[in-house]
């Protein structure tokens, strides 16, 4: 039990009702999840308003209730705390809740459209490389030093998020890197956080179903910069357009990286090929095991924050150049003289830095053959752009789906089909079932080729109207390469 004045220590109430002196037993926001003595926080949703279910909770045990706006039935012997906005009251208390473990750790945000879980990924491995017990928060999984614990968003509910928190400080974690998704900032998942840093990576075009417009969009991922700290470092990339306008508001200290104009953290690329990246960083040339110029950024992100924490150059440079990167991103897969890549390119600018990759380091003469759908419930915009990208990039495109949900999965890649441009039509085959369409491009492919499957990456399902069944393009593009090959 946990006193409720603790809890509610920096959240500006805006009134109370009922007894303040009292001690609860946890938070929650969804009601499902209230049990006794509960403090219910009512949220307004994207689908519903919480505020709706503050009866259920009272009848689940809820004896606090934090919201907005109060019901017209006020219950006797129910504490009700108003608050200006819901979202953030819930990040401090769930802070407060979980003894402030951001205070005990050095915790690095990365944002951006692409970029955020190779960064966050690297830099985890980096510092293990380099013998610090490190937490991960990311897209594909969590971790607490060596334990895994399976992610279900790129950046977890304010709750779950200071609970894995607590956890990495009580198994001796020294640093955490974390993705902040554009979701999550608006949504206030990182309020009561203390960072010592944050990067941002890149922005182009994706989510403008949640966001409206592209100018949302850049304002969400810019809060994380604004609410900043001054003692802490806004790292931002020099070459993206929108790279200054991120710290334009910033109190924390402005550094950049980048490959072509003027920063604090520079390289040069030396070699690009399908082996990995060689860059000049300080005068230093190192080789690292990441493919693609957009690989030399994510490198350069991680080297600025490890140098930025107090690491040597030196030292960084020899550990970064061990490490192998994060799951499904670039995943290389080669039988039979077939290179099959499996890629979580799902925007249309990490579908365009991929393509025009493989076409960087092709030789020659082989034919690029291209896997690719797009989700369903989400950003529609970016269906006709992919299939456009896809079909220019490459010889042969297979559309496909990719974790449909609720949508018809023909309406979808009809949407796709849309921006192929007619004389690409005789290289563009529409293959609704993913499975399919991979063993078409297999089948299709000579040794030489490369296959691109993207869109999935480390995804291990395919999400179709609210089942998720199992499917792992890796796994699927190994099994019918080796029997191809067999027969
Ligand atoms: C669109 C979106 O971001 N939705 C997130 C949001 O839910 P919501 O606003 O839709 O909630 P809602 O269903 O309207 O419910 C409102 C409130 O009523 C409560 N409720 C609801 C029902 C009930 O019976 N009782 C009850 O109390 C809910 O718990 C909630 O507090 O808040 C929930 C709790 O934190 C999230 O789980 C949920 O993520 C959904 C599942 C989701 O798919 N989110 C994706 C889009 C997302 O967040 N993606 C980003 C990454 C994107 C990227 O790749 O860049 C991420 O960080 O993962
Ligand atoms: N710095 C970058 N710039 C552009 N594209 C990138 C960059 N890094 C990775 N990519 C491409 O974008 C894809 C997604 O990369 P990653 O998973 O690191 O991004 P993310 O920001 O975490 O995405 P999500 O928002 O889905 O969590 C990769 O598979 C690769 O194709
Ligand atoms: N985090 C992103 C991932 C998209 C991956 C793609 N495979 C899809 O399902 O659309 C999202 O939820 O929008
Ligand atoms: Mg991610």
């Amino acid at each position: 039990m946990k006193d409720l004045k603790d809890i509610l220590y920096k959240v500006s109430l805006t009134g109370t009702i009922g007894d303040m002196d009292q001690n609860v037993n946890k938070l929650a926001f969804d009601s499902r999840k209230v049990d006794e003595k509960d403090v219910f926080v009512a949220i307004a949703g994207t689908q519903v308003d919480g505020h709706a279910f503050i009866p259920t909770a009272i009848e689940k045990g809820a004896s606090v209730i934090v919201c907005e706006q109060l019901p017209e039935d006020i219950q006797e012997g129910i504490t009700y705390v108003t608050v200006a906005h819901s979202t953030k009251a819930l990040g401090i208390m769930a802070a407060n809740y979980y003894e402030n473990p951001s205070e005990k750790l050095k915790i690095v945000a990365v944002t951006g459209t692409n970029g955020k879980t190779t960064t966050a990924t690297l830099l985890y491995q980096l510092y293990i490389e380099m013998g610090y017990q490190v937490g991960l928060i990311s897209t594909v999984e969590n971790r607490i030093s060596d334990q895994v614990v399976p992610a279900t968003h790129t950046t977890p509910d304010a709750l779950s998020l200071q609970e894995l928190l607590k956890k990495m400080v009580a198994a001796g974690c020294t640093h955490c890197f974390m993705e902040a998704s554009s979701h999550a900032i608006v949504q206030e998942r990182l309020a009561g956080l203390k960072l010592m840093g944050a990067v941002f990576t890149n922005i182009s075009h994706d989510h403008l179903d949640y966001h409206g417009t592209f100018d949302e969009y850049i304002k969400a991922k810019k809060l994380l910069f604004d609410r900043l700290p001054k003692d802490a470092f806004a790292l931002t990339n020099a070459d993206d357009k929108r790279g200054m306008v991120m710290l334009q508001n910033t109190q924390a200290t402005k550094q950049s990286f980048g490959l072509r104009f003027p920063a604090d953290f520079k390289a040069k690329i030396l070699t690009n090929s399908i082996e990995g990246l060689e860059l000049e960083i300080q005068g230093k040339q190192v080789w690292f095991r990441m493919i693609g110029e957009f690989n030399a950024y994510n490198i350069l992100a991680v080297f600025g924050v490890a140098v930025l924490l107090g690491e040597e150059e030196e030292e960084v440079l020899m550990q970064l150049s061990k490490v192998p990167g994060a799951q499904g991103r670039f995943d290389k897969i080669t039988i039979a003289g077939v290179t099959a890549i499996v890629d979580y390119a799902h925007t249309p600018d990490a579908l365009e830095n991929v393509l025009k990759t493989i076409q960087g380091v092709r030789t020659g003469g082989e034919q690029v053959i291209t896997v690719v759908g797009c989700g369903g419930n989400r950003d529609k915009t970016k269906r006709p752009v992919m299939a456009k990208i896809a079909t220019n990039l490459s010889d042969k495109v297979i559309l496909t789906s990719d974790n449909p949900r609720d949508e018809e999965p023909m309406a979808i890649l009809r949407e796709m089909e849309a921006g192929v441009n007619p004389v690409d039509f005789k290289k563009t085959i529409i293959i609704e079932d993913r499975r399919e369409a991979i063993k078409t491009a297999c089948v299709m492919s000579n040794p030489g080729d490369i296959i691109l499957v993207a869109g999935k990456g480390h995804e291990t399902y395919q999400e179709i109207k609210g089942v998720k069944h199992p499917f792992d393009d890796r796994a699927i593009v190994k099994d019918l390469l080796n029997l191809l090959n067999k027969s």
